[in-house]
């Protein structure tokens, strides 16, 4: 059985009236073309609105997308074809932007696939994950329907590393030192955080320095991978933030407490986890008080919340490795040795060329996660390969993040010879 052939599709009847309902007019074509199959494709042209319906079960997933001069948003409606009522979900992850039509089709494991029409192949593959284990969680934490956007992304990433540890263990100053050494190869990621900067720290450099009540909006509109409550103010790692530095080929790491990792781990995003442990609680209270950035008060409420943050980081399951950081060169090392270990576990594969444009005029499913996309054109105009291939059997991370691991390569080049194929 393929991708679509395992999930349950109904077409028909409930769609339609779900759209004379909503629209109190006659269902429109494009919308009864795509209910005699499984790949609702949809554009109309006229009005310059594009909308796509897939049913999951028993609920119509619609997505929405239209243009407004320059300025373009996609918006998802669900409809309960059994309370015969429309839901309107919550949406986390980032949208796609600048669409110009798009067509959609169900893939097996509680996504759907969105393809961008007349769009570069770097930024035409999409996913709203609709039932994944991701949005099963978010549906009880929020109490609400949740759909959640992730962006396909071709060839695989450098797994990020998250880095725990009690205030004042040495975190920062590790992180410091790699990143000076190999620049290239690792990106912080940047955390947003209401505490105020202390002297010499910078805005967009050591943390996004932000105002409670935007962080907050920016919490509810998806925009976090993670967030917690830490020290008395609120910290929180963007999706951009580390999609960003995994996007440029970089090894991502993240500075967060033991909260954030927890989230972390639930998460999609397929990280390292390190914990730093202090050689004794006195040696931590030392360097915290040698610092010399917080105040008694605060130094205070530091080494409190630390008791509770180094047993929950010795606790199992939740980190893979623990470091002590007592000689900080010798610390250094073992990170370095253990960071190289780890760099090989995952064969990497990058395309060679993303410059394909593609312009999708139907979809179909292979029962080998293979999916073919119909009418691709070439961005420079010299080529018209009619058959792409999108390989979603490897598929890494998800919503709210980037999804990747996919593959794709067209089959125009069968003819020209090495295997057959042609990979980007
Ligand atoms: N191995 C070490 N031996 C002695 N001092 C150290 C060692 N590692 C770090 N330090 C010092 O300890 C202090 C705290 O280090 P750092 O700021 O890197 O901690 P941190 O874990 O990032 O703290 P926070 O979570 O509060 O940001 C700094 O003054 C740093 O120079
Ligand atoms: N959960 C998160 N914790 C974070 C994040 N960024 C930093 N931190 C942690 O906060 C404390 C205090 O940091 P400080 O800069 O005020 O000393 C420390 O343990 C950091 O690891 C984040 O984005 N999420």
């Amino acid at each position: 059985m393929g991708p679509t052939d395992e999930a349950k599709i109904h077409s028909g009847a409930g769609l339609i009236e779900a759209r004379l309902i909503l629209m109190g007019e006659e269902a429109p074509e494009y919308l009864l073309n795509s209910l005699d199959g499984n790949l609702p494709v949809a554009c109309d042209s006229e009005s310059k609105d594009y909308q796509t319906s897939t049913v999951v079960d028993d609920k119509t997933y619609v997505v929405e997308g239209s243009e407004d001069g320059d300025e373009s948003c996609i918006n998802v409606k669900i409809f309960d074809n059994l309370t015969r009522s429309w839901l309107i979900p919550t949406v986390l992850g980032i949208k796609p932007v600048q669409l110009k039509g798009h067509s959609t089709l169900l893939l097996s494991n509680g996504r759907i696939l969105i393809v961008k029409r007349d769009c570069p192949l770097d930024d035409c593959i999409w996913f709203l994950e609709v039932d994944t284990p991701f949005v099963k969680d978010q549906k009880k934490i929020l109490g609400t329907e949740v759909v959640a956007w992730s962006k396909g992304v071709i060839g695989s990433a450098p797994k990020p590393i998250v880095i725990s540890g009690p205030s004042g263990v040495g975190k920062g100053t590790l992180i410091n030192k790699l990143m000076k050494e190999f620049p290239s190869k690792y990106g912080f990621s940047v955390s947003h955080t209401t505490r105020a900067p202390r002297e010499k720290e910078l805005d967009g450099v050591h943390y996004h320095f932000t105002e409670r009540s935007l962080m907050e909006k920016d919490i509810r509109d998806g925009k976090f991978l993670e967030f917690a409550s830490v020290h008395g103010n609120l910290y929180g790692t963007s999706i951009e933030a580390v999609e960003a530095v995994t996007d440029s080929g970089k090894r991502c790491i993240l500075d967060i407490d033991v909260q954030g990792a927890r989230s972390v781990r639930a998460s999609s995003l397929d990280a390292i986890f390190i914990f730093i442990c202090p050689p004794s609680f006195e040696e931590l209270e030392e360097r915290l008080r040698a610092r010399g950035t917080e105040t008694e008060e605060q130094v205070q409420k530091r080494l409190r919340n630390a008791r509770a943050e180094l047993d929950e980081g010795r606790s199992p399951g939740l980190f893979d490795h623990i470091l002590v950081n007592d000689d900080l060169e010798t610390c250094y090392e073992n990170l370095k040795k253990l960071l190289a270990s780890d760099e090989n576990a995952d064969t990497l594969y990058q395309p060679t060329t993303k410059n394909l444009k593609v312009d999708v005029s139907r979809m179909e499913s292979r029962a080998d996660q293979k999916i073919l996309l119909h009418s691709g054109t070439d961005g420079t105009g010299v080529k018209v390969p009619s058959l792409l291939v999108l390989d979603i059997s490897s598929l890494k991370g998800g919503a709210p993040g980037r999804t990747r691991g996919l593959n794709a390569y067209t089959i125009e080049s069968i003819r020209d010879g090495v295997n057959g194929i042609k990979q980007l």
